[in-house]
């Protein structure tokens, strides 16, 4: 008699709609145990499936620790995260335990770049309060004033108007949205970046100019330099540790009362009392935050919300059709080649991470 090979357990923390689940339920060799719904699944059903799993489909708001590896035993061979980032994965743990982990990078950075700098021009020119006097039926009143909800021009004025761009995080997102503000008329380009390497920097430095030959200017700087001469600024960098408060009070008095400040990456990058602070007293023009520290558990009562010139989103950085079902069937695809063990299609290196 003919052995039944045993199939492979995945688990799919939430239904990721008739685009992607067939990728999954039309592997023959795989029991798909899936969340049924596209909202979040919460801890205790994943503690409660995941036992056996050789792999699962995981969201960036779940946290995957030592509790979900043990939860899952053994067999586990693959984390597949649909995100780019990884920030709620406990790499060490898993490193442990040799399981790998594959994200979703590249698909997402057009649509997480065009958000960046919807927010950016959203926040320049008072999106939040013009749409407000709409909105709660003011217009008439409001009628129309010469100065009136003007803010600072998001373009340059004039050819001696030298406009630069900063950037907290230099990967593919940053670029991509580097590429957008070169059509503005941005100039200059300093940014920060993980990499300390001289030699790197310069690389990726003259890379970018021979790209975009309007540019005059493309340097690493220190974090304090950068606060003092970019006129918008995007956070586009991963979270976690290493970069928890990055934006600081300190960093925020220092930087141009007209400039606008873009949080596209991680909540955990800004200090969000001291952002409310710096608007309410005019360190900085605007922000525009798509991510916060704590979310999704943010009310009307958050200090952001309340300020007029802080547009918030939630966390919608990379949501477009072709970019979030991309991302489904990256994810998709790292978890196939992770159970067949072969190299993912996007794998992080947890070992260099
Ligand atoms: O925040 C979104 C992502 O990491 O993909």
């Amino acid at each position: 008699m003919a052995e039944v090979q045993k199939k492979l357990k995945v688990v799919v923390s939430l239904d990721l709609g008739p685009e992607v689940m067939p990728l999954l339920y039309n592997q023959p060799n795989l029991d798909v145990v899936v969340w049924p719904h596209e909202s979040a699944s919460g801890k205790e059903w994943l503690l409660k499936n995941i036992a056996g799993a050789d792999g699962c489909i995981i969201m960036l708001f779940e946290k995957i620790d030592a509790e979900v590896f043990d939860a899952a035993g053994p067999n586990l061979k693959v984390v597949s995260t649909m995100s780019v980032g990884y920030d709620h994965v406990d790499l060490k743990e898993l490193a442990k335990r040799g399981i790998k982990l594959g994200n979703t990078p590249d698909i997402l950075s057009d649509s997480v770049a065009d958000s960046s700098v919807m927010l950016a021009l959203m926040a320049g020119r008072n999106t939040k309060q013009a749409t407000n006097v709409v909105e709660k039926g003011e217009w008439p009143g409001w009628g129309w004033s010469p100065y009136g909800l003007c803010g600072p021009q998001m373009s340059p004025n004039s050819p001696q108007d030298i406009r630069t761009v900063g950037f907290i995080g230099f990967g593919r997102i940053a670029q991509a949205t580097l590429a957008r503000m070169i059509g503005f008329g941005y100039t200059r380009c300093v940014y920060v970046a993980r990499s300390k390497d001289p030699a790197r920097a310069k690389e990726i430095e003259q890379t970018i100019k021979a790209r975009h030959p309007t540019l005059t200017t493309v340097q690493r700087v220190e974090l304090d330099q950068l606060a003092r001469e970019s006129d918008v600024l995007y956070i586009l960098a991963p979270g976690g540790p290493e970069t928890y408060h990055i934006v600081n009070e300190t960093f925020l008095k220092q930087m141009k009362k007209t400039a606008v400040l873009v949080n596209n990456a991680r909540g955990t990058l800004v200090d969000s009392d001291a952002l409310a602070k710096a608007l309410k007293e005019g360190w900085l023009w605007g922000a525009g935050v798509d991510v916060v520290e704590g979310e999704p558990n943010v009310t009307v009562d958050h200090p952001l919300v309340k300020e007029p010139r802080c547009v918030m989103i939630p966390h919608i950085g990379s949501a477009t059709w072709e970019s979030r079902i991309g991302m489904g069937t990256i994810a998709v695809q790292n978890l196939l080649a992770g159970l067949a063990g072969i190299p993912l299609v996007a794998e992080v290196q947890v070992s260099k991470v």
